[in-house]
């Protein structure tokens, strides 16, 4: 459907066009004129399918430029995620100079203090930060119109719920609620309900709740066997964007770590890390700077970074939704991407699960040899000599070059060059986790992941909101990725040719 049959003022059209959206997604198509109703709505469809315009166009419609108050609040789960969506909101309403102010924890509060004197007109923030807000008086919210809880299932989570309640109740009560989400359990569903009127019900119908843009596979792997077999992964798909979810903080430096040993460009991210290292490292991730974001379920909701080919998920989650969310960092806005979960076999049942959600048979994956992954590397060499060649200025090496052809077989120099540039295989230990036990799954608490062994992602959720680093927030300038990757990538990788000699 066309964006102009949905209501829309002509600078919303404007700034939608110039975003690039030609259509409206359906999600967006049968929202976005019940929010402009006023009406409240659960709106639940695929990863990747333009829930945050489908909420943030018409509250950018209702807003009142001269009204200097609070008017919209919109609620995330993540700090990334309220970076994100601030840069969305703000780029949307840009014309119409809409004041959008993020608030989120580990940020110099001070500096959000002055902001929020310039009063913004739309909030978007972590819940502990503008409860914090809220207490010491700097964010005032009776005049918000509309409430929106992005990520909804996971906001009205044990973990959240007071929070969101505290929040809720400093807001008019004839407010306007939005709860988006992909994934919406009946039982977090009821939850959500008791905060709204008469909501409208939007489930986009498709056959899969993962998107048929993403192949998926899995790889039956013994824990310990793990790291070696991702690494061999990426050496035969040379995955592009890649982003490895890990169970624990633990797991992803381990991983992380181990990775850039290898010679791959690789970070990690996860809620102990101070915010200005969070947004460095997601920055670099935006930029191409990093080509492997290793990250906890911090990174699992929302993230919208263009171009993620390939998501690995080194520990498979325990929660199926959780699921969902991780593999939906690719295959977004019309794009391709693969996922590929690696499952201990104590942990099959845990695919099942999962498959018995997404009605999506996984596919299974036999690790590739050592032998395959060094014919990866080989013919991944062999992929980049050609643009190495266009890139390099032959005249500059053109002496040494005809020396080394005199002195040695051609055959020889190039086989030593090839042995430089393929990864030295680096012993890398990864401290074991024990697997998901089975118990837990039996009990059937497809939501109940509150209590995840080993600080999973309801520990990562509070330190994210919690973490009270005095760090000032640098933010993302939403660099394009699409353009740049491919150089960035050439000349950021230690283990290319085109790096190597630089
Ligand atoms: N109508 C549209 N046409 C093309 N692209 C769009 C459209 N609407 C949104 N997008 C783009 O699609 C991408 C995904 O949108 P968004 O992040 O809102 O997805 P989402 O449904 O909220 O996903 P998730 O469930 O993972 O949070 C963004 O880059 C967004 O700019």
């Amino acid at each position: 459907m066309k964006f102009s049959e949905l209501g829309l003022s002509d600078s919303l059209l404007s700034a939608i066009s110039s975003s690039g959206f030609e259509e409206a997604t359906p999600i967006q198509a049968e929202t976005i004129p019940m929010v402009l109703n006023g009406e409240d709505v659960i709106g639940q469809a695929q990863t990747g399918t333009g829930k945050t315009a489908a909420f943030a166009l018409p509250i950018l419609q209702h807003l009142d430029f001269n009204n200097p108050n609070v008017q919209a609040l919109i609620i995330s789960p993540t700090r990334e995620l309220a970076i994100q969506t601030q840069e969305e909101v703000y780029r949307l309403g840009k014309d119409e100079k809409a004041k959008v102010q993020v608030v989120y924890g580990g940020a110099d509060i001070r500096r959000q203090i002055n902001s929020l004197k310039s009063h913004p007109q739309i909030i978007v923030g972590t819940p502990g930060r503008i409860l914090d807000h809220i207490s010491r008086h700097t964010l005032k919210l009776e005049h918000v119109k509309t409430l929106v809880l992005d990520e909804a299932d996971e906001m009205l989570n044990m973990g959240f719920l007071d929070d969101i309640e505290s929040i809720i109740k400093q807001t008019p009560s004839d407010r306007q609620t939005l709860l988006f989400s992909a994934t919406m359990p009946p039982q977090i569903k009821r939850v959500g309900v008791q905060f709204m009127k008469d909501p409208h019900q939007v489930k986009i119908k498709a056959k899969e709740l993962t998107t048929d843009l993403i192949d998926q596979y899995y790889v039956r792997v013994k824990e310990y066997e793990k790291f070696d077999t991702m690494t061999r992964f990426f050496d035969v798909q040379d995955p592009e964007v890649t982003i490895v979810f890990c169970r624990t903080k633990r797991r992803v430096d381990e991983v992380s770590k181990g990775l850039e040993a290898r010679g791959y460009n690789a970070a990690g991210l996860h809620g102990d890390l101070t915010q200005a290292r969070r947004t460095q490292i997601m920055n670099e991730f935006k930029q191409g700077k990093v080509d492997i974001l290793v990250a906890t379920d911090v990174a699992a909701r929302g993230i919208d970074i263009s171009g993620v080919t390939h998501v690995y998920n080194y520990d498979i989650p325990q929660d199926p939704d959780g699921y969902v969310h991780r593999v939906g960092r690719t295959g977004r806005a019309g794009k391709h991407g693969v996922s590929i979960t690696f499952t201990t076999p104590n942990e099959m049942d845990y695919l099942h699960e999962i498959e018995k959600l997404t009605k999506v048979r996984m596919l299974p994956l036999k690790p590739p040899t050592e032998q395959e992954a060094f014919v990866g590397q080989l013919n991944n060499a062999e992929s980049d000599i050609g643009e190495l060649i266009k890139r390099t200025n032959t005249e500059k090496y053109e002496k040494m070059a005809d020396k080394l052809l005199d002195e040695y077989e051609a055959t020889d120099l190039v086989a030593a060059l090839l042995n430089d540039v393929t990864r030295d295989y680096v012993k890398v230990k990864i401290t074991p986790e024990r697997p998901l036990s089975r118990r837990h799954h039996g009990s059937g608490g497809r939501r109940n992941s509150n209590n995840h062994r080993g600080g999973g992602h309801w520990n990562n959720r509070r330190n994210d909101d919690r973490n009270s680093s005095r760090n000032r927030n640098r933010r993302s300038n939403g660099g394009n990725r699409d353009h740049k990757r491919k150089d960035d990538r050439h000349s950021n990788s230690k283990h290319r040719f085109t790096i190597k000699n630089k």
